[in-house]
């Protein structure tokens, strides 16, 4: 059984007066026990209505959703139990501490206490977050820290398959290397599937066991980074990744990562 299955899935909409957006647009995907799925697109291009189908927080106009089996749309409850997003909109208590936060977090999966605290203390120093600062209120910590309690919160409660929409955007450099080893990390145990949507190439060619490039709504391919960079290939010089994602959508990487219109 797959730990993720896209059929087909359709989501539209409206900006304005008669003027439609195909966020998704006829998206197929799986993504297998395991394995790591990164998505790169420009900004606007339907990564987040992407994770957000999946997340079961926005419902598909049509097409499948099946999370281990699991239909999305007719079990949402069923499905939130087994997958974990982090995004850079994570809600907390910002008047908590990041410790309560996480124990909170924990709770509602069904860790236990004394079995979350041993745990939190653990996923929090190996994502380089300083332990004592656990028990400042959210509100005064950075941005960089507050991901990390994010990521930490996903972690806690052992998901199947991880959301992971831009978790490295707006860190410093130390705390993206930190977080992009913890992902590598977890990839290498094993023990979560994970789609990753990045603007990041180097982040998505380093852990990623796939690519998929999206424009558009549409995924316009979808293959092993040494696959893609073989497609693309002209004159015998294998491009980066790069320079695929130019050949592919026609963005550069910066136009890629710069606010939508
Ligand atoms: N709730 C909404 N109402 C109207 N339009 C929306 C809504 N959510 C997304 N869209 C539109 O759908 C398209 C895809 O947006 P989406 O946020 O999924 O892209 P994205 O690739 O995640 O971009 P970003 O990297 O900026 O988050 C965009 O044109 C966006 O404006």
């Amino acid at each position: 059984m797959n730990a993720l299955e896209l059929r087909n899935v359709r989501k539209r909409f409206k900006k304005r007066r008669g003027v439609w957006v195909d966020a998704l647009d006829d998206i197929s995907l799986t993504i297998r026990r395991g394995e790591v799925v990164g998505i790169l697109g420009p900004n606007g291009s339907g990564k987040s209505t992407l994770v957000r189908v999946i997340s079961t927080l926005v419902i598909p106009d049509s097409g499948e959703v099946h999370v281990f089996g699991v239909d999305a749309v007719a079990h949402p409850k069923v499905v939130q139990r087994n997958m974990n997003r982090v995004s850079v909109e994570a809600s907390f208590f910002k008047k908590l501490s990041a410790l309560e936060n996480l124990l909170y977090g924990a709770k509602l999966y069904g860790v236990t206490d004394r079995e979350a605290r041993e745990r939190i203390r653990e996923i929090l120093e190996h994502i380089g977050f300083d332990y004592k600062r656990a028990q400042e209120p959210m509100e005064h910590l950075s941005r960089g820290m507050q991901q990390k309690v994010a990521l930490a919160r996903a972690l806690l409660t052992s998901p199947m398959l991880m959301l992971l929409d831009e978790p490295t955007t707006g860190l410093d450099p130390r705390s993206k290397r930190e977080v992009q080893a913890f992902i590598r990390r977890i990839r290498e145990r094993h023990d979560a599937s994970i789609l990753l949507c990045t603007h990041d190439m180097r982040e998505a060619e380093e852990l990623c066991d796939r690519v998929g490039i999206m424009v558009d709504g549409r995924i316009l391919a979808l293959d092993e980074p040494r696959a893609l960079k073989e497609r693309y290939a002209a004159d015998g010089r294998i491009p980066d990744l790069e320079e695929v994602f130019m050949a592919a959508t026609g963005y550069s990487v910066e136009e890629a990562a710069a606010e939508e219109e």
